[in-house]
Parts: structure tokens; C-alpha cells; sequence
């Protein structure tokens, strides 16, 4: 395979993928195009400026367990900026990147998304992921007179994200009824920043960008950029369907729509528990195209580590736990966490 990494990295990424003609073995999925919805349906937008934000919110989680997000008060300009500078660290050769490699186990720094060892084919994926003010691992990466703006742009999403998400579970707090230590949930450092790029693949009916998974997050925002063409190529209108997919109940696949204003927010695990099941942790994935090379960042808004996490409402469908030890059980099992603790 041309290309190839070698020891650690290839472990971690297993092939250089602008430069895999064909789709190896280790990458060959199955049933990735089966069950998905066309992109007539389309997931529940939200208006944060709108009056009604907060019904639609609430019905959103209830149904969907995500919805988009407009008028979320970031500029524009800037998620261009983070958008350019997230296109620039990948475009890095994979030597540079690979200075930065995520040793086994670790959850930040840059390869393969950290559900991989549940899976038994290998994602068309590389991501980089930045716990609290992680940009230490960047600091390997980019040649020192190029860091400076990279640091200074995800520095400021960072800054802003943190004052959405604290917005959002604010609202998604009371209607939930919650007025009571609501501090411990709105205010909190434990958040990750992942971002994530999804190169043009030859043979995308059989690839998978993110297995399906749901995340363990209060709530995620997910920024998709616009696509890029891959070089010599038109993108394809069947290619508008792929990248970000939610599985829902009795439809399947809903492609989530691409649209670089907005904000996805998913519900994820931590809320699942505490909304006592009301709103549900949405499983989703990503599927890759072969005329596109897409990319994304993810949000990750979540509890301090020593938390408890318990239901508001009684009787409790699910036991009592820290933080800590929601990560370790996940960390475990990333299929059967929630279910593990239901009662
Ligand atoms: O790239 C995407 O659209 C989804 C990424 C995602 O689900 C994640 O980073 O947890
Ligand atoms: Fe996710």
C-alpha cells in the first residue's frame, strides 16, 4: 500500500489516506448504505433569537435527541477562520501530525477517533482532539511561526462554544424543572474540542467515517464545514446525503443537512440520565463520499469529573454516578454504558 505509516502511526491511522487508491481490507464495512433515509427529512431547527426556541427545543429532544442551531450569537466570520485553520493543520504532512500522536488509550491528540477499539474495521477518519487548553500537542505539530494563529482561532471558538453550551443547557435546565445547583451542570472546564476530517475515499459504499456511536456529553455542538471537492472532481448531488447521520426509530439514517451557519446539537448520555430518560442520547455516525473531502468539529460540553450524576426525577431509571465513573464504564463499553446503569 503506497503510503503506508509505519510502527505507532500505523497502529493508530493505519494508511495514508490521500494517497490509498483502493479500499484495503482493514477498512471494508458492511451495510453502510443500508437503511438511510433520502434528504427529504430534516431534523428540527431552532432559532436562539426566536421566543418559541424553548418549545421547539424541548421537542426536539424529546423526538430527535438533536437539532440544529441558528442565530447561536457566534460570528460568522470566525467559524470561517476556525473552518481555514482546521483545513491547514490537516493539510500538514503526516509526518508533522504524527509528532502528535495519541499514545493507546489517551483521549487527546491527534488519529483515529477513541471508539475505534470497539470496532472491527478501521474508520476513514483523522481527527485531533484538545482536552481543556491542550494546545501543547499543537505546539508539536506546526513549525512555531505558524502556530500563532491556529492558537489564537481555537482559543476564541473555545471561549465562544463555552458560552453557548452554557446557554443551551441553561434552557434545556429548566425545562427539566431544574433551579437548584444548576452552577454544577451550565458552568464547567471539562470540555474536549475534536476535530475531525473525512478524506475522499474510492470506495465510500463500503467505508465508515465515525461508526455509529452516541456521545457522552450533557450536550455536543458539531460544526460541519463546507465540503471541499477533491481535486479533478465535481461533487456529486448523492454526495449531499453523506457525512453526519442520525439513526432514528422506524425511519433509519437521516442525513443531518450541511449547512455552515449553523450548529448540531445532540443530547448525549449525561443528559439521557439526568432528563431520567426523557431525552434520549442520539446514535449517530459519519459516511464519507468520494468526490468530497469533508470536515467537522465537535464540541463536547460535560460535567466536572467528580460530579454525580443522577436523575432529577423520581422514581430513578438510572443509578447514581460520578462523572468519572460514567467515563470509565464507557471506556469499558461504549455499547452497553447506558444500559449498565439503568434500573
Ligand atoms: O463529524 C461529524 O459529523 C460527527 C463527529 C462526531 O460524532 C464526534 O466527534 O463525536
Ligand atoms: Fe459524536
Amino acid at each position: 500500500m503506497a503510503g503506508a505509516l509505519s510502527g505507532e502511526a500505523a497502529e493508530n491511522m493505519a494508511i495514508d489516506f490521500s494517497s490509498t487508491r483502493r479500499l484495503p481490507e482493514s477498512h471494508r464495512w458492511s451495510n453502510v448504505c443500508s437503511n438511510v433515509v433520502d434528504g427529504s427529512v430534516s431534523i428540527p431547527m431552532v432559532d436562539l433569537q426566536d421566543p418559541n426556541a424553548m418549545e421547539t427545543i424541548k421537542l426536539a429532544c424529546e423526538e430527535w435527541g438533536i437539532f440544529q442551531l441558528k442565530n447561536h450569537g457566534i460570528p460568522l466570520s470566525l467559524l470561517k477562520e476556525v473552518d481555514e485553520e482546521i483545513k491547514r493543520f490537516f493539510s500538514l504532512p503526516a509526518e508533522q501530525k504524527t509528532k502528535a500522536l495519541r499514545p493507546p488509550g489517551g483521549k487527546s491528540s491527534y488519529g483515529s477517533p477513541y471508539i475505534s477499539p470497539f470496532f472491527p474495521k478501521v474508520m476513514w477518519h483523522e481527527g485531533f482532539t484538545m482536552t481543556g487548553s491542550c494546545y501543547d500537542d499543537a505546539t508539536q505539530v506546526f513549525p512555531e511561526h505558524d502556530l500563532a494563529h491556529f492558537r489564537k482561532t481555537m482559543e476564541e471558538i473555545q471561549k465562544q462554544l463555552k458560552m453557548m453550551a452554557e446557554e443551551v443547557t441553561s434552557v434545556i435546565l429548566e425545562l427539566l424543572g431544574v433551579h437548584d445547583e444548576e452552577e454544577i451542570w451550565v458552568k464547567s472546564n471539562n470540555y474536549t474540542l475534536q476535530m475531525n476530517k473525512y478524506p475522499s475515499c474510492p470506495n465510500p459504499d463500503q467505508a465508515m467515517g465515525f461508526a455509529p456511536h452516541k456521545d457522552t456529553s450533557i450536550v455536543t455542538f458539531v460544526h460541519q464545514t463546507q465540503v471541499e471537492a477533491k481535486t479533478g472532481s465535481e461533487i456529486r448531488t448523492e454526495d449531499q446525503t453523506r457525512g453526519l447521520q442520525i439513526f432514528k426509530e422506524g425511519i433509519g439514517w437521516v442525513p443531518v443537512h450541511l449547512d455552515p451557519d449553523v450548529f448540531v446539537v445532540n443530547v448525549g448520555d449525561i443528559l439521557e440520565i439526568l432528563s431520567n430518560g426523557r431525552f434520549t442520547s442520539v446514535l449517530h455516525r459519519a459516511t464519507v463520499s468520494e468526490t468530497t473531502h469533508r470536515y467537522s468539529y465537535a464540541y463536547f460540553h460535560r460535567p466536572s469529573l467528580e460530579t454525580l450524576i443522577s436523575p432529577f426525577t423520581s422514581p430513578p431509571h438510572f443509578r447514581a454516578l460520578t462523572m468519572r465513573e460514567y467515563d470509565t464504564l464507557k471506556a469499558k463499553n461504549i455499547h452497553n454504558a447506558l444500559a449498565s446503569i439503568s434500573i
